[in-house]
């Protein structure tokens, strides 16, 4: 670990007034059972944040709680200083912020096309899904020469760009993505995290899960480490990348 890190054990030094997501002081869970304790962390406006963490350590149940699938029971979460604690998936998903989940998955029997105009349902009026599906056809050619194939024919680095790009309809300000690189061949990831590099350069803050954790912290601007539901460190991707512990306990040495 580099002599002059900022890196932290416990709190998050950006979790501060210049935080674009915040969770502070969150406990969250499901009903009665508490999974999530005391976490404080922030991402800034534009960054990719990366999550790793050991399975069962609470990883998907952090990112359901910013998105109102899992039970917050005390601690704030604030997007852009709102207060979006208890907020439902569609009133954050008309807010401007999708999630893509773990099984995410596509309409197989449906056109790619198709499956990118379900991706803008939100919308009121049918051609604006229209336009913006042509927009990121633009954005990602390889999906508008597909456009017309059916979706259970792709290859799995296509069927994960077209998760991807179907989250992308509703033009939001934050995404999460909950291992996005999960089940892919190999192959196909590196083009995954390039495509992640791709959503974050068009001005999307990025907020990632990643079982993957050195490819994840490898594009990662913040990185948080997960154990037992309590945040472990936190700093940048790189400086987690290049902690001898962390290495040790979580990147398989
Ligand atoms: N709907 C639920 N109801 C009750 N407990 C749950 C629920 N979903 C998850 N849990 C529990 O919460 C804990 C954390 O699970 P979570 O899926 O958040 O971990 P994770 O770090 O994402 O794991 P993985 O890497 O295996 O996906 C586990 O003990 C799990 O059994």
């Amino acid at each position: 670990m580099p002599a002059e890190s900022n890196m932290s054990t416990h709190s998050d030094p950006q979790s501060s007034e210049t935080a674009f997501l915040e969770m502070r002081d969150v406990v969250a869970g499901y009903g009665n059972t508490t999974v999530l304790h005391d976490i404080n962390i922030g991402v800034e406006n534009g960054q990719i944040a990366c999550l790793i963490g050991p399975n069962g350590s609470g990883k998907s149940t952090l990112m359901k709680s910013i998105y109102g699938f899992a039970d917050v029971k005390s601690g704030t979460i604030t997007v852009n200083e709102n207060d979006i604690t208890g907020r439902s998936p569609q009133e954050n998903l008309m807010a401007g912020m999708s999630y893509v989940l773990q099984d995410a998955s596509v309409f197989p029997q449906m056109t790619v096309h198709e499956n990118m105009l379900m991706g803008g349902y939100v919308f009121d009026d049918d051609s604006q899904a229209a336009r913006r599906a042509e927009e990121l056809y633009d954005e990602f050619p390889i999906l508008g020469d597909i456009r017309n194939q059916n979706a259970g024919t792709l290859s799995g680095g296509q069927r994960r760009l077209l998760e991807l790009a179907r989250a992308l309809m509703v033009d939001p300000e934050i995404m999460m993505l909950d291992e996005p690189s999960i089940g892919l061949e190999p192959r196909f990831i590196e083009d995954v995290f390039d495509r992640i590099k791709q959503l974050n350069n068009l001005g999307t803050t990025i907020l990632l899960v990643e079982q993957n954790a050195q490819k994840g912290l490898s594009v990662a601007d913040r990185g948080f480490v997960l154990a037992s539901g309590e945040i472990k460190f936190t700093g940048t991707g790189t400086e987690l990348l290049n902690n001898d512990e962390i290495g040790r306990l979580y990147l398989g040495g």
